[in-house]
């Protein structure tokens, strides 16, 4: 999973592009590319960002083997030898700086930054988006569930329902990075530590003759605080009362049952009925756990109902992002090597939002001093030292400019953070309990306006002025050539 072999992962125009530019002789050019989204999923007011440990695995493991070479040789005639050689011989030498996984993240901010060969940075294009889309996604769906089972347990059930294995076992460890507290997929498990939890389906209890005994022997196989489902036939007539016999055959040797889970039906009814019947029978102990097709809009109203949940397990709706299945990040071109200097290069557009942003940019998070959180993003060129050094600092947005102000005491956090420098990874991955952890101290770090699930205030990506002129003036210089 870690070490997969993934180098023709990638769009065959990539291949196509090199190998045109290595005809012409540029491939080694040097260019700068930036990667970010313009428009947050879900109507949220923020993003988490994840996908940089694969991303890292996958640049490390980024080698071109021999049976790769002999495909693309076959799929394109026009490749030469010596081009193939240049594959066989490739690795990738670049500097790509990155958020951090966890990190809150918004529109128009670039979260990861290439910088190399032409060769190297368009090569990796595919993949790298392709694997923080998805997981930045998956993360900030997880967040909004998140927010409104606050203090309840939540378990990620979605493996059945992902779109295939990749997406189950990496969408799991992204729920888990924004606050889910386990999964049912024993590989995620296994390969990033991830606690795993699970119950029994329908077919257990359907397999026996009657639910009482399907109860018992599960119940004597697996004693240590195991779940039963309870809906297969009439929960409260049926399924409940059996669990409470159940429990207490399991208090008559000591031992205890965990919980209960619900699995259709009107889930808040049932779930107080529930609650009840197992308070009365003095079992306040065991737990009640819903699911079935649950995702933050369902919970939010569960709650509201009055619904007695504990557990939520949650699968479909998070692992597919069901709502909104793709996040729309982009990989654009913002310096290019042009007679052996980088300059700034734009992209054109119709539309105002997909005019790109030139240059290669910082990103700083700025933090007033006095209430520790964060004010606005601001976005500036490499050498700009006004907002670095704490300066009064004029924050504008650059599609409205008029919505403006300024702000004094603050600390300006740098957001990206080296990984590779010239193909050495020279950042510590951490482990994934580190990762929840650090998201977690960086919500904390928002005002709840920006963080709540419907209609969250803004928060702000401000451009400096220096990188906003700058995009003004490339704007004018193309359109006056296309005038001439
Ligand atoms: N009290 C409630 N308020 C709002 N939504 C609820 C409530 N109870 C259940 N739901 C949700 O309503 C939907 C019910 O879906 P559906 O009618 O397909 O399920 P069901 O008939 O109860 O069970 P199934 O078809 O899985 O046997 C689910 O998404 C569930 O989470
Ligand atoms: O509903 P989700 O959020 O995806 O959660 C996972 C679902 O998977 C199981 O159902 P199963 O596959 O047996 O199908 P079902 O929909 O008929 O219950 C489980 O009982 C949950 O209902
Ligand atoms: O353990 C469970 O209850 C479970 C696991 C996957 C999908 N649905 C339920």
């Amino acid at each position: 999973m870690l070490s997969e072999h993934l180098a023709l992962h990638t769009d065959k125009y990539q291949i196509n592009m090199i190998y045109a530019h290595w005809i012409h002789g540029s491939h080694n050019r040097k260019a700068v590319f930036e990667a970010y989204f313009r428009k947050l999923p879900f109507g949220n007011g923020y993003a988490v960002f994840a996908g940089l440990e694969r991303i890292v695995h996958y640049i490390r493991n980024l080698r071109f083997t021999e049976k790769d070479l002999a495909y693309l040789a076959e799929q394109e005639e026009n490749y030469k030898p010596e081009f193939l050689q240049l594959l066989r011989d490739f690795s990738f030498r670049g500097t790509l700086l990155s958020l951090k996984e966890g990190d809150l993240c918004f529109p128009n901010e670039p979260l990861i930054r290439v910088e190399g060969t032409i060769m190297e940075t368009q090569l990796i294009e595919t993949a790298l988006l392709n694997f923080m889309n998805f997981q930045t996604l998956i993360a900030t769906k997880a967040s909004r569930i998140k927010r409104v089972a606050e203090n309840d347990v939540l378990l990620e059930f979605g493996s059945r329902r992902a779109q295939e294995a990749d997406a189950a076992v990496w969408g799991a460890r992204a729920a888990y990075i924004s606050g889910f507290d386990a999964t049912s997929n024993l590989l995620a498990g296994e390969t990033f530590g991830i606690p795993t939890k699970g119950t029994h389906a329908h077919s257990w209890v359907q397999i026996f003759d009657s639910e009482q005994e399907a109860f018992e022997l599960y119940a004597k196989a697996l004693p240590d605080y195991v779940s039963l489902l309870v809906d297969t036939f009439d929960t409260l007539e049926s399924g409940v009362p059996h669990a409470i016999r159940t429990a207490k055959q399991l208090e008559s040797e000591g031992k205890r049952l965990g919980s209960i889970r619900l699995d259709s039906g009107d889930l808040a009814y049932l779930s107080v009925q529930a609650r009840k019947m197992l308070d009365e029978a003095g079992l306040p102990y065991v737990k009640i756990v819903a699911s079935n097709d649950l995702d933050e809009n369902t919970i939010f109203n569960l709650k509201a109902q009055g619904a007695k949940i504990d557990v939520w397990g949650v699968g479909t709706q998070l692992i597919t992002a069901a709502d909104q299945p793709a996040l729309g990040g982009v990989y654009k071109l913002v310096e290019r090597e042009r007679n052996g200097v980088m300059e700034p290069t734009i992209k054109i557009s119709g539309n105002p939002e997909k005019v790109t942003s030139p240059g290669k940019k910082d990103v700083l998070r700025i933090v007033s001093k006095e209430s520790g959180k964060a004010i606005a993003d601001y976005v500036c060129l490499p050498h700009e030292e006004q907002a670095r050094s704490g300066g009064k600092l004029r924050l504008f947005d650059p599609v409205h400019p008029y919505l403006k102000k300024s702000v004094k005491d603050y600390e300006a956090v740098p957001m990206l953070e080296p990984i590779f420098v010239e193909g050495e990874l020279v950042y510590d991955l951490p482990d994934l309990e580190e990762i929840r952890t650090y998201h977690q101290a960086q919500l904390n770090m928002f005002w709840p306006e920006y963080l709540r699930k419907l209609n969250p205030e803004i928060y702000r990506v401000n451009l400096s002025q220096e990188a906003w002129e700058l995009k003004q003036k490339m704007i004018e210089e193309r359109m006056s050539h296309l005038d001439e």
